[in-house]
């Protein structure tokens, strides 16, 4: 934190008063004598020159010349070290393959460079014998600790940095690390030492213990054998404590043993990946074109490539660096799933402590493949869980965000606000910095300085949150310099998502606290998606549908997909899991929404007929045999998949067909969740005319990315806030049934991950399409025909109707002066058009369009004939 000498002792200013006043005397005299233009100086020396107050000028506690000198000859050497290292790594990860797109804040080149050091210098000790004192003491560190294997330290070092450099993030957190290669040595050691029959120290002298495993092997081994007795029983538990360890450094939980051996043998002996089958499939162009697509946090700005970016750009290389060799050699307590950085809130060091704020715990170890029979005899794997990459590492602090922090204090005491900043907790866009107020300081204080906040730290898109929810405290959310990818396979490999094994789990995002957000989406039961154009809608839907393709089954899952934009989902074209091709005509759209009402219809009918409430329920039944079809009925029950209906521009279909869309869309949305249908509408244009009071009543949970204004924040979340994000995946999101948003970035998939995975689902099954969904419905064909050459009856009927707002039979016979039989069927057709109501016996029924609707309904109707 920077410091501040803001208020200097008395005498301290006297003293600088005092002896800058004699300087400026001596430097004025000087100046005189050189040239006499120089009056301002020459004031400065009569005697006003004290009752004035001097130029306020800063006090200067910064390091001295030396010092400076110091730092700087160390950050060269460190710059050419950080220069070494990463030409070395480069080399290391372009002979290995596969690991050189590392991205450079995942690099940790220094510490290998380090390690590769202490390889040569333990080499020269050990191997080559080299002469002299300091080597002399690495060799009896060496055999001394590990006794016998002490020819092969040099090598492990070697290893580890190899490992280091090659990809560190593959490698997982240094604590595991730590912990398996300690278990490793651990159980190797002591079993050379018992091997070598158990040597002791005699009177002090530890020189037996080199012919053994060392001190650690005597430490292990006799700890083990006093308390078991017998070497039969000891030297298994070492074996097995060895073995653990290379569990732990390979992450490999013990079920995929097998799958990494049989790897291990591939690649030794030279084995291609894969079966046979794979082998002889047609090179398409498919399988080998590189799918770049968008990238994260898309630009179009360009960056100038500056020099003294560059710069900074070691020096902060520089400072990782030295960290990370500070971490490595730290006392490791993490355990085994814990996040790679440590996710608590940072608390900065002269304030108090908040505490408990840990996002969910995150699991590195692989998703869990699942074999799932499908009906017949097929067996549908799901994808391999590594497709997904793994994104940014989370960072709990940063040199960026102390910044802010102490810009927050800045504002605060400017403006004599009694409160504190007591911490902040940082999420991958975002950062939350918690600020507590003294006590009879009004919330709106904070409020009110809002402007000066923005100002003061240079941005926009500043929202306060007053309290934060569960807290006693002010939350003040700033758009981070640094901002983090949140890989969809990272959310996807959190423990929120790994213990839920429901098909429609989707990895949305993470929180503002660095916490993974997951949802099940049969539970929303439907979401609206809103946002401005760019503020990452498509890229969310893509993360969806990834989601579902990675945890369901054809037969858990099915999809329609409508892409009126016709190239944001294309990618899905061909997976098993959809029910129809993709659809991009507007007006197809409309009808296959017409289709999932009546397979509602259908499915609440069985679920009527057999007695059940929920589709779930009604599945369970069916696949233990438990649901029996009536006598003679010849029917085969099958569980019903869920049906998850994407629309990804809901706008588009509102203008074609306005009243069919919204009927079925508030159908739907209804009544679907027992009947395990969903619907998910995405729209740019949250406006009243798209998103109507209707559909906003039925469609309970809500997303919303940026939106351009806070009209349509409201529309999506009835409340403001949406306006504030910074867009590209930065979102809010408001579950069923909460009353205030959760601020997610949204998870981000990358095209050659989404076409892994669709390659992965069309390799195993064709998808079975379903003709009717998108066939027009036969009865509004028959209704076509019937308007005829009435259609200008049917326009006056519609006029009548709507500007009376009376849906009644006897008006039209006696206004359009037509008989009961006529009046009947023209009522039947603006029933089919959804101008009115259903028949309601002797009531006249609802009229369903309101006035300023009647030209465009009109328009509709007379296109349609
Ligand atoms: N979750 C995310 N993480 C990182 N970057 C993202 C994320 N979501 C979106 N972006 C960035 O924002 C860009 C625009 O996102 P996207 O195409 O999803 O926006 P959109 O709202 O669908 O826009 P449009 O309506 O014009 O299609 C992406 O190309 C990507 O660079």
């Amino acid at each position: 934190m920077a410091t501040r000498t803001s208020s200097p002792t008395a005498s301290r200013s006297r003293t600088t008063t005092s002896s800058r006043s004699t300087s400026a005397k001596k430097k004025s005299a000087s100046s005189r004598s050189r040239s006499t233009k120089k009056k301002p100086a020459s004031r400065s020396t009569s005697g006003r020159s004290s009752a004035r107050r001097p130029a306020p000028r800063a006090v200067r506690n910064g390091p001295g010349p030396v010092a400076r000198g110091f730092t700087a000859l160390g950050r060269g050497v460190a710059a050419i070290w950080l220069a070494v290292a990463h030409a070395l790594g480069a080399l290391v990860r372009s002979i290995i393959g596969g690991a050189r797109d590392i991205e450079p804040e995942q690099r940790r080149d220094g510490a290998g460079l380090f390690l590769f050091g202490v390889a040569v210098i333990v080499a020269a000790a050990v191997w080559f014998e080299v002469p002299g004192g300091f080597m002399d003491f690495v060799r009896a560190a060496v055999s001394g600790t590990v006794g016998k294997i002490g020819w092969l330290a040099p090598l492990g070092v070697l290893l580890a940095g190899w490992r280091v450099m090659r990809d560190p993030v593959h490698n997982g957190p240094a604590g595991r690390q730590v912990i398996g290669w300690a278990a490793l040595s651990f159980g190797v050691l002591g079993i050379v030492h018992i091997a070598n029959g158990s040597p002791q120290p005699v009177d002090g002298d530890t020189m037996a213990l080199r012919d053994g495993g060392g001190a650690v092997g005597y430490v292990v081994s006799a700890l083990l054998l006093d308390l078991l007795r017998s070497s039969y029983v000891v030297v298994p538990l070492l074996a097995l404590l060895g073995f653990f360890g290379v569990l732990v450094i390979t992450a490999t939980p013990l079920y995929r043993v097998p799958d990494r051996l049989r790897d291990l043998a591939d690649h030794l002996f030279g084995h291609p990946h894969g079966g046979e089958g794979e082998q002889t499939q047609p090179i398409r162009l498919d399988d080998t074109f590189e799918r770049n697509g968008d990238p994260a946090y898309d630009t179009p700005l360009l960056e100038e490539p500056k020099r003294k970016r560059r710069k900074k750009a070691a020096a902060d290389d520089l400072d990782r660096d030295i960290n990370e060799s500070m971490e490595l050699l730290a006392p490791i307590d993490a355990d085994l799933d814990a996040p790679p950085a440590t996710p608590a809130p940072l608390v900065p060091e002269d304030v108090v402590e908040t505490g408990e704020l840990e996002p969910p715990p995150h699991s590195e170890i692989p998703q869990r493949v699942e074999q799932l029979a499908l009906s017949g005899d097929i067996v549908y794997s799901l994808p391999e869980g590594t497709v997904l990459k793994e994104g940014s590492p989370h960072r709990a602090r940063t040199k960026a965000s102390d910044a802010v922090v102490d810009r927050l204090t800045q504002v605060l005491d400017e403006f004599g606000i009694d409160a504190q900043v007591t911490g902040y907790t940082r999420g991958p866009t975002v950062t939350r910095y918690e600020i507590e107020l003294g006590t009879g300081v009004k919330v709106e204080k904070i409020l009110g300085v809002q402007r000066n906040i923005s100002y003061a730290v240079g941005s926009e898109d500043v929202r306060i949150l007053s309290p934060i929810p569960g807290k006693s405290a002010v939350g003040v959310e700033i758009p981070n310099v640094d901002k983090e990818i949140v890989s969809l396979g990272d959310v996807l490999r959190s423990n929120a998502a790994r213990n839920d094994h429901h098909p429609m789990v989707a990895g949305l995002g993470k929180d503002v606290e660095g916490g993974f957000v997951v949802a099940n989406m049969a539970k929303m039961p439907h979401l609206l998606v809103a946002g401005a154009t760019g503020s990452g809608k498509s890229s969310f839907i893509n993360s969806l549908i990834t989601s579902i393709l990675m945890r369901a089954t054809p037969d858990e899952v099915r999809m329609i997909m409508v892409d009126p934009k016709r190239v944001e989902l294309n990618n899905y074209e061909g997976v098993p899991h959809l029910i129809t091709p993709i659809i991009t005509n507007p007006k197809k759209a409309a009808e296959a929404l017409a289709w999932v009402c009546r397979e509602m219809d259908m499915r609440y009918d069985d679920l009527a007929n057999f007695g059940f409430r929920h589709i779930d329920d009604f599945n369970k039944a069916v696949r233990a045999g438990k649901v029996e079809v009536p006598a003679g009925s010849e029917r085969v029950l099958s569980p019903y998949p869920y049906l998850l209906v994407i629309v990804d521009e809901l706008a588009d279909l509102m203008m074609v067909a306005p009243r069919d869309v919204e009927d079925s869309v508030v159908r739907i949305t209804q009544l679907a969740r027992a009947a395990g249908i969903h619907l998910v509408l995405a729209t740019q244009r949250p406006s009243v005319d798209v998103v109507t009071g209707l559909i906003k009543a039925n469609v309970p949970s809500r997303l919303a990315f940026a939106t351009s204004s806070l009209a349509d924040s409201r529309v999506i979340l009835d409340q403001p806030g949406a306006e504030k994000l910074v867009g590209q995946g930065d979102g809010l999101f408001l579950p069923m049934g909460a009353s205030k948003p959760i601020r997610v970035q949204g998870s981000w998939v990358t095209e050659k991950e989404i076409h892994e995975v669709v390659k992965h689902c069309k390799q195993q099954l064709e998808p079975t399409y379903r003709e009717d969904v998108t066939a027009p419905q036969s009865s509004g064909k028959v209704l076509d025909d019937d308007i005829g050459d009435d259609m200008d009856l049917v326009v006056q009927a519609i006029e009548l109707v709507v500007s009376t707002q009376f849906g009644s039979t006897s008006m039209l016979q006696r206004k359009l002066r037509v008989g009961f039989a006529k009046a009947g069927r023209l009522m039947d057709i603006l029933e089919s058009r959804g101008v009115v109501g259903p028949s309601e016996g002797s009531k006249a029924r609802d009229v369903l369009v309101k006035p300023d609707e009647l030209d465009s309904v009109i328009a509709t109707i007379q296109g349609e004939a």
